[in-house]
């Protein structure tokens, strides 16, 4: 049972000196205060009871927002926003610009901050948001400070997501912790009150035991333990943006942050589903099964890990003492699968026939392989990149089960998912057809 707590809108200062026609006029005060009612409330219902000059009305805070909407949006107070998308070029961070172009009514300007800019985002430009393309590196602290200064809320999805040994700890490091800490401190000094930061499942497993996390939540206890430079820094800078929440910005008013932590991604644009399609390919159209089909990954379609984002940004604002310093797992109604299985939900109807009921080589061979492959990545390092997808933490990964199952982030901010499990697939297939059209 949802706590529900009766507010009386007469205690309300607004409200008893103004009456309703001209609480109208004074709606943005007046739902500041009911929200401030509503964040010291336990539980997620809150319902407002609204006693105007004798005419009583009961409402959630929700229909009340609604109410006081249209005037909001007739009069001048209709907030315009700005918003600031890092890692906006990336896979993730297309369909979170995408979305929040479609989704958030109340944008004025998007800022798109990534080290490379890509062609598509011309496109954007003759809309009628603002479209503003800022080509920097979040490692680099003044980059960041002229990019955030003046948004209102910031969706910081850049990240270096390496787990095949490309770039070196340091580097792994210095990106996804220092650039989130310039992130955090920009955030403080320029004023921005709103910071949404794409961490990942990856900071709390699988862990080095290989531990399972079976239908797992947010609150599920789990030995987070990591040696990969990836998981330690995703955990590192998850921790930064957490502990940020409730510091002062400039103005005085409290930074309100919070943490997504996707599972497996997959949709349009994912470069490891590209990458095993045109194995297939190579192969006469077959894939090998590695790894037993009992074991579960969670996976998240793309476009619902961008919805999340962007619910989360807009609803951290009227939420703030609820949903400020938490983390929610992004999930939506996939099916849990092997990773292989996974796939050929979208690489089968492409053409694609997964061989094996079971793993065709033996798991300690795979080890070895795996092993073998560290060693020449390390040995040919001088000379060149040798980057396979197989290595230890790759197999590790791929060979425990990892699953959420958790309803943290409907209750408290209202999220579904926006696609459907047949629409994400559908998309996903249409999207790897269109690479073999492109191929040929
Ligand atoms: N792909 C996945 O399955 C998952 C990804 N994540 C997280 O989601 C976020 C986005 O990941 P993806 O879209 O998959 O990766 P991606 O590599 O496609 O996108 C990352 C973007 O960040 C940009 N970037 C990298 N270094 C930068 C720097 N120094 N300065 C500015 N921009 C920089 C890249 O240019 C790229 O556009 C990452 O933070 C990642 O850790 C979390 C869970 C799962
Ligand atoms: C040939 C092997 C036996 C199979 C290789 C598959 C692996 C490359 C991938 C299996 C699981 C993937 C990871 C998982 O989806 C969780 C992730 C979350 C992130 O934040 C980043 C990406 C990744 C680590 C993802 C990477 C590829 C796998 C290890």
């Amino acid at each position: 049972m949802p706590v529900q707590r009766r507010v009386a809108t007469r205690g309300c200062p607004v409200a008893r000196e103004w009456g309703l026609e001209r609480w109208r006029l004074g709606c943005s005060l007046f739902l500041e205060w009911a929200r401030r009612e509503e964040e010291q409330a336990e539980g997620d219902g809150v319902l407002l009871a609204c006693w105007p000059r004798g005419r009583e009305k009961t409402a959630s805070l929700g229909t009340l927002r609604r109410w006081l909407q249209p005037g909001m949006a007739d009069s001048a107070q209709a907030q315009k926003l700005v918003y600031l998308v890092t890692g906006g070029c990336g896979f993730l961070g297309e369909h979170v610009v995408r979305m929040l172009l479609q989704q958030e009514p109340r944008l004025c300007e998007l800022r798109i901050f990534d080290l490379h800019l890509d062609p598509w985002l011309e496109e954007l430009k003759t809309g009628p948001v603002q479209v503003t393309a800022i080509q920097g590196d979040v490692t680099q602290a003044h980059e960041v400070a002229a990019a955030v200064a003046g948004a209102h809320v910031v969706i910081h999805t850049a990240g270096l997501v390496d787990v095949f040994g490309r770039a070196s700890p340091e580097t792994i490091h210095e990106v996804n912790v220092q650039g989130t800490q310039n992130v955090i401190e920009a955030c403080v000094q320029s004023g921005t009150r709103f910071l949404v930061y794409t961490s990942s499942m990856e900071v709390v497993g699988p862990n080095v035991k290989g531990q399972p996390f079976y239908r797992g939540n947010e609150n599920t206890p789990y030995e987070a333990a990591h040696r990969h430079p990836y998981p330690c820094s995703k955990a590192l800078a998850e921790r930064l943006v957490l502990e940020a929440n409730g510091r002062k910005v400039r103005g005085g008013l409290p930074l309100v942050t919070c943490a997504l932590r996707p599972t497996g991604i997959y949709g349009e644009g994912h470069q490891i589903m590209r990458d095993f399609y045109h194995q297939g390919l190579r192969l006469g159209g077959r894939l090998f099964r590695a790894i037993p089909a009992s074991v579960e990954h969670g996976r998240v379609y793309v476009g619902n890990v961008a919805w999340m984002h962007v619910l989360v940004a807009r609803e951290l604002e009227h939420r703030a003492a609820l949903m400020g310093g938490q983390v929610y797992f992004c999930y939506d109604n996939s099916p849990y699968k092997s990773y292989e299985d996974f796939n050929m939900e979208f690489l089968g109807p492409c053409g694609l026939r997964l061989v094996g009921a079971r793993p065709l080589l033996p798991y300690w061979l795979l080890v070895l392989l795996a092993a073998l492959n560290a060693l020449l990545q390390w040995l040919l390092r001088p000379l060149l990149l040798y980057a396979p997808l197989l290595n230890p933490y790759t197999l590790a990964v791929a060979n425990t089960t990892f699953t959420v199952s958790t309803d943290k982030a409907q209750r408290h901010f209202g999220y579904e998912p926006l696609f459907s499990w047949e629409e994400s697939r559908t998309r996903t297939i249409r999207w790897v057809q269109a690479m073999e059209g492109s191929a040929q």
